[in-house]
C-alpha cells in the first residue's frame, strides 16, 4: 500500500509565493508541496506564470514575497548554483551544450564541475584525482545507460539530432546529482513516438529516487506521467490534484476554453 501522502514530509514547499514585474503579478500567492518521489507538473494557459514559477524555485529570480522551502530550508536569496548544490537542478538548455564535445565528454565534464578534484590535483595526478576520475567515468556510464545514450557516447554534440541534444541536457543535469530535477517543456516539438520514449525516460529517472517537476504543454503526456498537477491561471493556482481530478475540474476546463487546441485532451 502506498504511504499516505499527507503523512510524508515534503521535499519542496512553495509558500504564498508572489512575483511582480512592475504592475503585473506573474505569480500570485501560490502554495503547494511536492513529496519525495513524485512527478509533479505545473500546467496553465500561455502567460499563466509557469516559467516564472520555475525560475523562482530554481533561485534564478527572487520572489516579491513568499518562500520556497527545500528539505525544510529556504532557498530564497541563494544563487542558482547554491540551490543546485542543495539538490534543485534545472535541465540544461541545448544552447549551453559545447558542440565540439562528445556525449561522454559532456557528461563527464558536467560531473567534474561538482566533483572534489581540483585542477591542481588533476595536474599532479593525485590519488584523489584518480579516484574522482574513476567515479566520473562510472557515474557518466550510469547516466548514459539511464537515458539510453550509450550508442552515441562518442558522437560530438553538433552531430546529434534534436531529441538526443535534449536528453544530453538532462544528462548534464543528472550529473549534478539532483534531488529535485526540473524539466521545462521536455516534450515540446516531439512526435508521439519521441514523446513515448521521453515519458519512459522521465519515469526511469524518477525510479532512481529523483523527484521530478515539469512545466509542460503536451496534455496527453502530462496526464499520463504526472502523479499530481498544479494549474496556474493569471498567476494564481486554480486547482491541484491527480490527473483525473484535474481533468474533471470545472475551473480548469473553463481556464482552457478558448485556447487554440483543446489542450486538456478531454
Ligand atoms: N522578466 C519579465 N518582465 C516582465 N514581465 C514578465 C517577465 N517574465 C514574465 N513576465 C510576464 O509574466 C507573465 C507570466 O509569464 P510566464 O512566462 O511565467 O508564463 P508561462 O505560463 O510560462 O507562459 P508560456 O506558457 O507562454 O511560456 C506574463 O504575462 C509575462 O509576460
Amino acid at each position: 500500500m502506498k504511504p499516505d501522502r499527507n503523512s510524508t514530509p515534503s521535499l519542496l514547499d512553495v509558500k504564498g509565493l508572489t512575483r511582480r514585474f512592475g504592475g503585473l503579478v506573474a505569480v500570485n500567492d501560490v502554495s503547494f508541496s511536492v513529496k519525495p518521489g513524485e512527478i509533479f507538473t505545473v500546467i496553465g494557459p500561455n502567460g499563466a506564470g509557469k516559467s516564472t514559477m520555475f525560475k523562482l524555485i530554481g533561485a534564478f529570480i527572487r520572489p516579491t514575497s513568499g518562500d520556497v522551502v527545500f528539505e525544510g530550508k529556504s532557498l530564497v536569496g541563494l544563487a542558482p548554483h547554491q540551490a543546485a548544490a542543495r539538490g534543485v537542478v534545472r535541465t540544461f538548455q541545448e544552447t549551453t551544450i559545447y558542440r565540439e564535445m562528445t556525449t561522454m565528454e559532456t557528461v563527464r565534464t558536467a560531473f567534474h564541475l561538482q566533483c572534489r578534484a581540483t585542477s591542481l590535483g588533476a595536474f599532479f595526478n593525485t590519488r584523489q584525482a584518480r579516484a574522482d576520475e574513476a567515479e566520473a567515468n562510472r557515474a557518466a556510464e550510469e547516466i548514459l545507460e539511464l537515458l539510453q545514450l550509450q550508442h552515441v557516447r562518442h558522437e560530438q554534440a553538433k552531430n546529434l539530432p534534436h531529441g538526443y541534444l535534449r536528453a544530453l541536457g538532462i544528462a548534464m543535469a543528472l550529473a549534478a546529482r539532483p534531488k529535485l530535477l526540473m524539466l521545462d517543456e521536455p516534450f515540446a516539438g516531439m512526435n508521439p513516438e519521441e514523446t513515448d520514449a521521453a515519458v519512459q525516460m522521465v519515469r526511469r529517472i524518477r525510479d532512481q529516487g529523483i523527484t521530478v517537476m515539469l512545466v509542460e504543454h503536451d496534455m496527453h503526456a502530462v496526464m499520463r506521467i504526472s502523479d499530481r498537477i498544479a494549474v496556474l491561471n493569471f498567476g494564481r493556482k486554480i486547482a491541484e490534484g491527480t490527473p483525473q481530478e484535474i481533468q474533471n475540474d470545472q475551473n480548469v476546463i473553463d481556464a482552457y476554453l478558448g485556447q487554440e487546441d483543446e489542450e486538456l485532451g478531454i
